[in-house]
């Protein structure tokens, strides 16, 4: 299938600081890629270039072969839909509310709900499993269930590129599951999902493809069992570790077993 969204020389800029070095990436519909690597190495300033919300300092982001910073807001948000790391946004909103926020791309300026919008809402709620709270003002749930509202908001804007900024973080090991889950299947519809991920074995387990950051450099990309080895593991994240395939995932299994000394960056 061909790429729907292509990175090519993407270069940011911090005050005087270079946090991506010419990244350069294709991707396609249906895969469930994995955005790993150590605390600041550029997977959130990634991101946010794939979605459109950071301008890049050089080169740029294709939508279908379309420059996406040229696009307005709204265009993008039709095929892409973005899940920052950062929930705690002070919206007096219930759940069920801030998942309909999801359907803006797809209303009129002053349009109600159709019936469409509703049921992709239900949907979106009914998958993430998130019903029983769906009254409740978001400022009053937990970081968990405050999650999973912003997932189900995502996966209700039926987007063709899903991007998630750690989106299990704040999950237990069985709410992690759910999620990995519902996202692997969703691809099977051709969704393209883009996932920061500190949890190595999760994202071994379900995703298709790795990108491994280090420094704002692409260290390495392709397959999990490629991506995760023990080198390239110390490489970026400075640690010792025990990779060896699980038995019943058959997918690597990683336990970090030491620091390391660091190689020294670019
Ligand atoms: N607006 C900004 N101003 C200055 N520096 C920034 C800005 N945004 C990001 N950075 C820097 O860019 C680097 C990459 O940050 P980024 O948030 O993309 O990393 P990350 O891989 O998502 O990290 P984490 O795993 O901790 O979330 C960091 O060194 C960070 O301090």
């Amino acid at each position: 299938m061909s790429t729907v969204i292509a990175v090519r020389q993407l270069w940011q800029r911090a005050e005087s600081k270079t946090i991506l070095h010419d990244v350069n990436l294709e991707m396609r519909p249906g895969r469930f890629i994995g955005l790993i690597g150590p605390n600041g190495s550029g997977k959130s300033t990634l991101l946010r270039a794939m979605g459109g919300l950071r301008r890049p300092a050089a080169g740029e982001v294709l939508l279908d072969g379309a420059s996406l910073h040229r696009m307005k807001p709204k265009a993008v948000a039709r095929h892409i839909a973005y899940v920052p790391q950062d929930l705690s946004i002070e919206l007096d909103f219930t759940a069920e509310e801030v998942v309909m926020l999801g359907r803006y791309a797809h209303r009129g300026r002053f349009a109600s709900a159709s019936a469409a919008d509703r049921e992709a809402v239900r949907e979106a709620m009914r998958t993430t499993g998130i019903d029983s709270f769906a009254d409740r003002r978001v400022t009053e749930l937990s970081g968990g269930q405050r999650q999973m509202v912003f997932i189900a908001k995502a996966l209700a804007q039926q987007p063709r590129i899903l991007l998630l900024d750690e989106p299990i973080s704040a999950l237990d090991i069985r709410h992690q599951l759910r999620v990995m889950k519902l996202l692997l299947e969703r691809t099977n519809d051709g969704l393209l999902i883009v996932a920061a991920l500190h949890d190595l074995n999760l994202a071994a387990r379900f995703c298709d493809e790795l990108i491994l950051l280090r420094h704002g450099h692409v260290l390495a990309s392709g397959a999990p069992e490629c991506v995760m080895t023990t080198e390239r593991l110390r490489q970026a994240y400075g640690v010792e570790a025990s990779i060896r395939r699980d038995e019943r995932t058959g997918k690597p299994a990683v336990t970090a077993l030491d620091e390391v000394r660091m190689q020294a960056a670019y």
